[in-house]
């Protein structure tokens, strides 16, 4: 009776208790989201166990929402890997709207992301691309998704934590403990809990051991950010000793990691209160930044080199932009100044965006706030997926939508910062990407001089047309198997 003289949002048949939970592959949603969406139409509700959560398929819609319903469609849903990962979402990707939010994003955006603070890391970045480049030159063959992951690891570990806890190593051989914890934590927070669709059901959980997992994981990282933190608090006393012994008060901002900065911040904060002023906050947002940045990273540099050993002819095109902007001289990398004018390349990266997104469903979103979209009413508190991987590749909008065609971004203004909403890789409105400039720097880094440093071909008795596109999805979506290649040295 409540729903008389509204218009209801298409729904598939749902079975009970389940509700359309069974529509949906755990290991593909973005792909089980798109067959629903091509079958129902662009916005339709599904319940989710008792979860209700519209999905959203077209461009259209999203424009409707980030445009003129923004901060209506700016929560977050608690969800129970990020609650126990990010000390009761104190982080910025898993807090709801609000003040916390705010702050939150205000800092990380002024210390972390502003173009000063991206500029000031190009030391920590070439030097890692460096190490990077000569350890595939020591390699029969390349394990790119291994390798990679490694690199933005190394960088992140380095930005934020300081060098010391950064042991610099690729190819498998370093930093694997923090990696492995990485990846756990990555897992859960990609990962099915039945307390996350059925809230009544939080005791499941417990009892298959998934709650049990996850608090072994959280213990192992509190542990290490406890380390990290302490060991900074001892270097500064440390360092300040040694200052007011040589009298030298010169303070070089440069040289401090985010762990320096947050615990400044912390210190004002813990006597006026605020965000910062529990040293949680701290903890949350720095492994938040491995979280959200190392993964994201990896998956878009490797993404991007599959499609370009699958398309010979892009790669050439590539590399030949690549020489001419070094003036045909191979024996030296690619340096950060030079990545303004390779243009191509930056063809070649969005289009493997816009194939391959790695958030492919961005983060789940939650309404704070009743609103009316393409006429339907929608509730607070409805939680919301946006599909922008159907988006991307949505045939009514591209032209060869599943073509790896990079030449459609010439002479084009789409870009991903957020404005262009049949493009959407970091998201738009205020929850979009923050890291965006940060990201993108490691990703036109590493690929230029993968590229200008190396020529890359198939492992004998492979063909390109063998490589397993599918993906699998955690909170990013990765290729199912890792990408090896054969690279041979140009120097
Ligand atoms: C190519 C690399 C990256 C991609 C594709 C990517 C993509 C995204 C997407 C899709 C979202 C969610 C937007 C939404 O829910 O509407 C997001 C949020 C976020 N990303 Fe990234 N990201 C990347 C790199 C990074 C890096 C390097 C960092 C930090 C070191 C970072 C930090 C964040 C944070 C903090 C948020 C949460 C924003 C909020 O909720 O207010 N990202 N990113």
């Amino acid at each position: 009776n409540k729903s008389k003289g509204k218009k209801l949002l298409p729904c598939p048949w749902r079975l009970p208790i389940l509700g359309n939970l069974h529509l949906l592959n755990p290991n593909k949603p973005h792909h089980s989201l798109l067959s629903l969406s091509n079958k129902h139409g662009p916005l339709i509700l599904l319940h989710l166990g008792s979860i209700p959560t519209i999905i959203i398929s077209s461009h259209d819609i999203a424009e409707e929402i980030f445009t003129k319903h923004d901060i209506a469609f700016s929560g977050r849903p608690l969800l129970t890997g990020p609650k126990k990962l990010f000390y009761n979402c104190s982080s910025i990707t898993f807090s709801t709207y609000g003040e916390h939010w705010r702050q939150a994003r205000k800092i990380v955006m002024l210390e972390l992301f502003s173009t000063r603070r991206v500029r000031s890391f190009e030391a920590i970045r070439v030097e890692e691309v460096e190490k990077f480049v000569d350890a595939i030159k020591h390699l029969s063959i390349a394990n790119l998704s291994e390798l990679t992951l490694s690199l933005a690891n190394n960088i992140i570990c380095r930005v934020m934590l300081g060098d010391k806890f950064a042991d610099g190593g690729y190819g498998g051989k370093g930093g694997v403990w923090l990696y492995e914890l990485l990846k756990e934590s990555q897992r859960f927070l990609g990962g099915f809990f039945v307390a996350d669709f059925f809230p009544a059901l939080k005791w499941v959980d417990r009892l298959i051991g998934f709650q049990g997992r996850i608090e072994k994981n959280f213990e192992q990282v509190d542990k290490f950010l406890d380390r990290v933190i302490w060991e900074h608090i001892k270097k500064e006393k440390e360092d300040n000793e040694e200052e007011e012994r040589s009298n030298n008060t010169n303070c070089c901002i440069e040289n401090e990691d985010m762990v320096n900065i947050l615990l400044k911040l912390h210190e004002v904060a813990a006597l006026h209160g605020g965000f910062l002023s529990s040293i949680d906050h701290v903890k949350a947002i720095l492994w938040e930044a491995f979280v959200a940045g190392t993964d994201t990273s990896a998956a878009t540099i490797t993404w991007t080199m599959t499609q370009l050993i699958k398309n010979p002819r892009v790669m050439k095109k590539l590399q030949e932009e690549l020489k001419q902007a070094t003036n045909g001289n191979t024996h030296r990398l690619i340096q950060e100044c030079e990545l303004e004018k390779l243009q191509y390349l930056k063809q070649v990266i969005k289009e493997s965006l816009r194939l391959k997104p790695p958030v492919p469903l961005l983060v789940p979103h939650e309404t704070i706030q009743s609103c009316q979209i393409q006429g339907y009413d929608i509730p607070a508190r409805t939680r919301v997926i946006f599909n922008i991987m159907a988006i991307s590749i949505d045939p009514n909008v591209w032209e060869k939508p599943l073509e790896f065609w990079p030449e459609r971004f010439e002479d084009s203004k789409v870009n991903f910062k957020g404005q262009d909403f049949k493009f959407l890789p970091f998201g738009s409105g205020r929850r979009k990407c923050p890291g965006i400039n940060f990201a993108m720097v490691i990703v036109e880094l590493a690929l230029a001089n993968l590229l200008h440093c190396f020529d890359w071909s198939m492992p004998i008795g492979m063909k390109a047309e063998d490589i397993n596109m599918e993906d699998n999805i955690g909170l990013t979506t990765h290729k199912k198997e890792a990408l090896c290649l054969v690279a041979k040295s140009k120097w």
